[in-house]
């Protein structure tokens, strides 16, 4: 079973999944990471020099073989619901969990964050409320749960998502 996190940059996918995991003693995986140890170099400057499309199918493969491998929590990457394909291999994959975030309270957590290439524009903020306006309903599709993030600590949203799955029976080890 894997158990996916998908959101917004900056949702805290990457932080919550790391502690999820602990808790569900699963092993963790983040897409992102998966795929700068296969380029070799950041993702931001793999969308430099290559462009996002070729990033796009690297990151289709990937899923595709993380989501056939053993159980895990797998954190996502905050575009990986733009594929059809994607969202239809994580929704059958196993719970898929929505870190919703508020693009304004993201844009304060990122704004002094330079690895995240899609915010590094001359109007970041825009970026990130279109980005929400774009992504919020593909989140929503591919998700079984919704979680608001914002005022919650890391612990109390890992908390809440334990419960949730506990609720739909997934069985947490
Ligand atoms: N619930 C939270 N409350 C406060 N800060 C948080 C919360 N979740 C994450 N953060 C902080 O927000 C920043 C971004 O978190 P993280 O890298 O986990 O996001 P991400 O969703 O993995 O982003 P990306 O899509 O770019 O990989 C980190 O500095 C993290 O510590
Ligand atoms: O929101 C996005 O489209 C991205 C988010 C990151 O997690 C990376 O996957 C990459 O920077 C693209
Ligand atoms: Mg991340």
């Amino acid at each position: 079973m894997i158990v996916s996190l998908v959101g917004l940059p900056g949702s805290g996918k990457t932080t919550v999944g790391r502690q999820l995991a602990r808790r569900l003693q699963l092993p963790f995986q983040d897409s992102d990471q998966v795929i700068e140890v296969r380029i070799g170099i950041p993702i931001r400057t793999y969308f430099e020099q290559h462009g996002e499309a070729p990033f796009r199918d690297l990151e289709e493969q990937v899923i595709a073989e993380l989501v056939a491998g053993p159980s895990c929590v797998l954190s996502t990457g905050g575009g990986v619901v733009l594929r059809t394909n994607n969202r239809h291999a994580l929704h059958r994959s196993g719970p898929v969990v929505y870190l919703k975030s508020n693009p304004d309270e993201l844009y304060r957590r990122l704004r002094h964050d330079q690895s995240r290439p899609l915010l590094q524009v001359a109007d970041p903020l825009g970026k990130m409320r279109d980005l929400f306006a774009v992504r919020d309903p593909l989140y929503r599709e591919t998700a079984h749960f919704v979680m608001e993030t914002g005022r919650p600590s890391v612990a109390t949203l890992v908390n809440m998502i334990v419960m949730q799955l506990e609720l739909a029976g997934t069985p947490a080890k």
